[in-house]
């Protein structure tokens, strides 16, 4: 089983407004609402890519509910702890740019925390768990490192895509997959990545540390995947973005459903890059037919 976890979900609530002014009122002309934290869009794909998957997490309150409901409707098992205070609501400005303020989230008590490690350690080397998103405050900042271990020690796979400390710590784990983006990998190393060749530098330097699989997107730019005696560029397709919310989150559902379904790692990784960019251009997150659409458009090239 796919098991994702989201310490810190969120209802998304995107509103376009097409000439965004801070400090006046502005007049929304669309806004809609989503579950979201990237561990739960990770959930939606693969369920629409059709592979079974539990979501996992902490939701609470009025926004948790709305989370809960959706994804059952979307028939996606969670199995959610309970918190006291309620869920985050994140706010995606779509005017010119894509502006997004993301709240802190709420407080978890050690109980509730103990909770969640007590069903990430019941997980086994069958299994799969993607931990993605942000750690709210109230956590331990090693939190992350605490369920790299349990995995290790279960033998579980672990996957990961987070950024800053969390992300710093994960480092000389045992590792199934990684996936920053190119700024979150630029941070990791204290630098700033502009390139092709810095970014397969510094992901190459990931692998080393241990990482089964890297992926390094690079938006617009395309992809990179590095492993094992393998490194591989990805194009994007051209299209009109509307909304990239949840497309880094869509890479990493396509390459593990490729990947479930026995497709081979360029297969995977051209999967994974068509579910990001697939995402990127619809309202929501992609579904299958959206990623069938782009697939014949990236082209998978080796690098030496
Ligand atoms: N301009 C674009 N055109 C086509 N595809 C895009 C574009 N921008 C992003 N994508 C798709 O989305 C994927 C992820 O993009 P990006 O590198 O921005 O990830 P991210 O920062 O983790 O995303 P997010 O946090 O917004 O989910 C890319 O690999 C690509 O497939
Ligand atoms: O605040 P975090 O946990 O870093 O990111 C949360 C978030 O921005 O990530 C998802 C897109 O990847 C959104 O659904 C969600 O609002």
């Amino acid at each position: 089983m796919i098991y994702t976890c989201t310490l810190n979900p969120s209802i998304d609530y995107i509103m376009s407004v097409p000439k965004f002014e801070s400090g006046t009122l502005n007049r929304a002309h669309n806004t809609s609402f989503y579950p979201g934290g990237k561990g739960i869009n990770v959930s939606r794909v693969l369920r629409r890519l059709g592979v079974g998957t539990i979501a996992l997490g902490f939701t609470g309150g009025f926004s948790g509910n709305f989370i809960k409901q959706f994804l059952s409707e979307e028939r996606i098992e969670h199995r959610f702890i309970d918190t006291d205070k309620d869920t985050r609501i994140n706010v995606k400005l779509k005017s010119s740019d894509e502006t997004e303020i993301n709240g802190p989230g709420p407080e978890l008590t050690t109980d509730q925390q103990e909770a969640l490690l007590k069903q990430v350690d019941e997980m086994t080397n069958k299994d799969t768990l993607v931990l993605a998103g942000s750690v709210p405050s109230t956590l331990p900042p090693d939190f992350y490192m605490t369920i790299a271990d349990i995995c290790a020690k279960n033998r579980t796979k672990f996957v990961a895509d987070t950024s800053g400390k969390a992300l710093d710590g994960l480092i000389g784990k045992r590792i199934f997959l990684l996936k920053p983006n190119h700024h979150e990998l630029g941070e990791l190393f204290k630098t700033e990545i502009d390139s092709l060749e810095q970014t397969v530098h510094y992901g190459r330097k990931l692998f080393e540390s241990g990482v089964e699989h890297v992926i390094v997107s690079m938006g617009g730019s395309g992809a990179i995947y590095i492993g094992e005696n393998k490194t591989l560029h990805a194009n994007v397709p051209e299209g009109v973005v509307k909304n990239s919310v949840g497309a880094g989150d869509s890479v990493v559902s396509g390459f593990l459903a490729g990947l479930t379904q026995g497709r081979s790692i360029e297969e995977s990784f051209r999967f994974g890059v068509a579910a990001g960019s697939a995402t990127a251009f619809q309202d929501d997150l992609c579904e299958e037919k959206h990623v069938s659409e782009v697939l014949e458009n990236i082209e998978i090239s080796f690098i030496h």
